[in-house]
């Protein structure tokens, strides 16, 4: 009896990539998860650990980031065929590669602004006792990205910070809020509506220096709009987008290839309320 190898494959799974097309003031906007597994001549690195034959994950990562700024990216399929076809005709024991992308679509909502397409959730809390009624409503998951017309510098530094100031970076956030209305009887339909239309108007009108102040505009721009909401509490997650360093592959990347964050991430949470508000009469999300 002999143990032997069976079939195998590696390769970096999930690069997470942002491509923005920058055509004048007209922004396109590219969202892709690529996953890339190379098979071949692979024995010696699992029977031995001698890795004369392995091409780094690593290296398969930065070939995503290098081909979306050298050849832009057009429909997933053509980007994954060129990264495919790379792998197998340049390292001469990888016979095959596979190159599998989810492509997340954005509409767009101006010039530099896009929504993610999908669902986001409407949300209502209505709380009833003898002496009061209150009634929530709310949105979640709803992403919103603007790919210019958002800063952050100035910001204090201590010795732990290496965070370099930018000038001009991607604010990508998925809404999460919540507004509590004056009393039960609005229409609540064309409430909803004109609350979310404020809120996607203010994130895509603000130049911002901070989500934060991002997040003042979207909640006042919502209760200038209705006049039936008392307060509104809104939790941003800032979407990290970190601009990819191409430099060691001898290109520039003039604010076109991101590296879309996962993890940590920051959460910039606030109300904005009216100073004649009424009071909650029950407790209430945040
Ligand atoms: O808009 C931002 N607000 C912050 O508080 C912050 N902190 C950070 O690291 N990046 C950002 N961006």
């Amino acid at each position: 009896m002999a143990i032997v190898l069976g079939p195998n494959r590696y390769g970096k799974a999930e690069t997470r990539l942002v491509r923005v097309h920058r055509d004048g003031e007209t922004h396109g906007l590219v969202d892709l998860n690529v996953s890339v597994a190379l098979s071949g001549d692979l024995t010696a690195t699992h029977l031995t650990g001698d890795n004369s034959g392995v091409l780094p994950t690593d290296t398969m990562k930065n070939t995503v980031y290098a081909f979306a700024r050298k050849h832009g990216v057009g429909e997933p399929e053509a980007f994954a065929l060129l990264l495919a076809r790379h792998f197998v005709v340049t390292q001469p024991q990888v016979h095959g590669a596979k190159v599998s992308i989810e492509s997340f679509t954005w509409d767009r909502l101006g010039p530099h602004s896009f929504r993610r397409r999908g669902d986001h959730t409407r949300t209502t809390v209505v709380t009833v006792t003898e002496q009061a009624t209150q009634v929530v409503s709310g949105v979640t998951g709803l992403v919103l990205l603007n790919s210019t017309d958002s800063e952050f510098h100035g910001f204090v530094e201590d010795e732990f910070t290496t965070l370099p100031p930018a000038t001009d970076r991607i604010l990508a956030t998925a809404v999460d809020a919540r507004w509590r209305h004056r009393d039960d009887g609005a229409d609540w339909a064309k409430s909803y509506e004109g609350a979310l239309d404020a809120l996607v108007g203010a994130f895509v009108d603000t130049y911002s220096y901070s989500l934060q102040q991002t997040l003042y505009a979207m909640g006042s721009r919502l209760l200038e709009a209705r006049p039936e909401v008392a307060e509104v509490r809104l939790a941003l997650p800032n979407k990290h987008h970190y601009l990819a360093d191409l430099s060691p592959f001898g290109l520039d990347n003039p604010n076109e290839v991101f590296i879309a964050g996962d993890r940590p991430y920051g959460l910039i949470e606030g109300s904005v309320t009216r100073d004649d508000a009424p009071p909650a009469t029950a407790g209430w999300w945040l």
